[in-house]
């Protein structure tokens, strides 16, 4: 998220997280946008997430205390040591960029003790954001450690898909589907209305 009426607009249609880029050659670099006092200033409701990519150790935590994030999602190929500092003082999302022959579990175990929470999204040149599907079927049969997010070229379209991958057993540990670039309008322009009807399509299934 860049524009603080957008992000506004997604709380209203029931987002239970919301996402900045602190990464400098994204281009949804959010300090391009917005301050670090917007963002600790934002009057929500909804948890706010601040993604870096192989950012030093101490500005992550900087930029952590400065918008008083409440997670903090490591996208680059940070150490599990980098990921335990971190989970000293933030709640850390580790995200995992995949090949479609990787060996998961082989790639995971070594963070489940230092991340809270993980994140799938295919690997590109870009780190994240590509709009390239991740192919979550490769995540059944796996005994997933620790809860994740499910990301990856998802748009409005996958309701239905992610609501029947709601139905394996590996989906117990399915906490959010992260959405981003199928929902925009350019780089960092969400377009609200889209997003508003992912989520009723996605409730519909947990009523
Ligand atoms: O969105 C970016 O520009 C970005 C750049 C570098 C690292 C991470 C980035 N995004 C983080 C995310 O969690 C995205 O939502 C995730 O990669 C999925 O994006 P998309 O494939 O566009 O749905």
């Amino acid at each position: 998220m860049t524009q603080l009426e957008q992000i506004y607009g997604v709380e209203k249609a029931g987002a239970d997280y919301v996402g900045f880029i602190f990464y400098r050659a994204s281009p949804r670099y959010v300090l391009n946008h917005l301050s670090t006092f917007d963002i600790r200033d934002l009057n929500v409701d909804i948890q706010r997430i601040g993604v870096f990519v192989n950012e030093d150790e101490n500005e992550v935590l900087r930029i952590a205390d400065e918008c008083d994030l409440d997670m903090v999602q490591l996208h680059g190929d940070e150490t599990p040591s980098y990921c335990a500092n971190i989970s000293n003082h933030y709640p850390v999302v580790k995200t995992f960029r995949m090949l479609k022959d990787d060996n998961i579990l082989w790639k995971v175990n070594k963070y489940a003790n230092v991340s809270d929470y993980f994140l799938f999204d295919t690997k590109t040149v870009q780190f994240g954001g590509s709009g390239e599907k991740f192919d979550w079927s490769t995540l059944v049969d796996i005994d997933i450690p620790n809860p994740y997010f499910l990301s990856g070229g998802i748009g409005v379209d996958d309701a239905e898909a992610i609501n029947s991958f709601a139905e394996e057993i590996v989906s117990k540990k399915l906490i959010a589907v992260d959405i981003n670039s199928k929902f925009e309008l350019s780089p960092g322009n969400k377009d609200v209305r889209q997003v508003e009807r992912f989520i009723v399509d996605l409730k519909s299934y947990k009523k």
